[in-house]
């Protein structure tokens, strides 16, 4: 690994299919690929309302800023549903966010790993792919998030090696908090395997800086689609705070990396 942090590099995006995607996980990855971008009479290529989200194995590739952070992060700040090594083995799944409708869904298909009661997939593996898709949700809405609150009903079991759908939507935003309804079905939906809530709170620093002179919020998760409207210099606040705060916490592990090793 480069010790110097700003070094580029080109990280793997887990989103794109592998060889342990089922022939299921495929088709729905194109069924909702070929949404993200139509084709005019003209036969010109436009976006369309959906987009496909990219993947990596550290989680800071979306907040605002992110571009930046998980360049100064690239070897510590992981997510742990992106760092099991075996192709297939554990969580394999794509996020397509809607920009107009405010929705998500995500193509999930639970590997051996994830094995709960005999052939079908642990309670807490369905919290973790929710957690995960409702948080990149609210993340892409307002910016970099925790997790306050998941409500989690399970209904009917999973089995392991199936592909589900997790859709996430949103109800409402309330100051800091984003409260977001999820569901996970068959893929025809027929089946409702899981339902939960969850209330995003943005975290504080963001939160802090991000309002504009006229009182208007200015979050913006990918400072691109969702706040498109707003201006360039409300987004470059939060941006700028992020930064800065993610310099501190750099220096700070370089110092504690001294101090430990001597
Ligand atoms: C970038 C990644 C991309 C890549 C995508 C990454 C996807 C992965 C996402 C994974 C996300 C996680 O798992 S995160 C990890 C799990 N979560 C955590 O560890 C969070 C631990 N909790 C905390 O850090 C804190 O409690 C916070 C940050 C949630 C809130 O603390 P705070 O900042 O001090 O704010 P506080 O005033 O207490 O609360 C703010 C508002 O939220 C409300 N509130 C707080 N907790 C709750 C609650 N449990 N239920 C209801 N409401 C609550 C309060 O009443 C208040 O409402 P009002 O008075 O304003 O009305």
């Amino acid at each position: 690994m480069s010790p110097w942090p700003f070094t580029p590099s080109q990280p793997r995006d887990y989103s794109l299919p592998n060889a342990s995607w089922s022939s299921e996980m495929q088709r729905l990855y194109e069924h909702y690929n070929n949404l993200c971008e139509m084709e005019t009479e003209g036969g010109e290529k436009i976006k369309g309302a959906w987009r496909r989200l990219p993947s990596y194995n550290r989680s800071l590739k979306y907040a605002t800023g992110g571009q930046c952070l998980s360049k100064l992060l690239q070897g510590k700040a992981r997510i742990f549903t992106r760092n099991i090594e075996e192709q297939g083995a554990g969580f394999e799944y794509v996020v397509f966010v809607n920009k107009q409708e405010k929705t998500c869904v995500c193509v999930f298909q639970a590997g051996h790993l994830l094995e709960g009661p005999p052939g079908h997939v642990h309670g807490g593996a369905i919290a973790t792919i929710i957690d995960s898709v409702t948080g990149t949700h609210a993340t892409y809405l307002s910016g970099p998030v925790m997790t306050a609150n998941l409500t989690v009903n399970y209904r009917s079991p999973i089995p392991l090696g199936s592909v589900v759908l997790v859709h996430s939507s949103l109800d409402k935003t309330e100051g800091r908090k984003t409260f977001l309804s999820c569901q996970v079905t068959s893929t025809d939906g027929s089946k409702m395997h899981t339902e939960a809530t969850g209330i995003a709170c943005l975290c504080p620093l963001v939160w802090a800086t991000s309002w504009d002179s006229d009182g208007q919020s200015s979050r913006c998760g990918d400072g691109s689609s969702y706040c498109s409207e707003r201006t360039a210099e409300a987004k470059q606040s939060p941006w700028a705070v992020g930064v800065l705060f993610e310099c501190i916490l750099f220096l700070n592990d370089q110092f504690s990396k001294t101090f430990t090793s001597h």
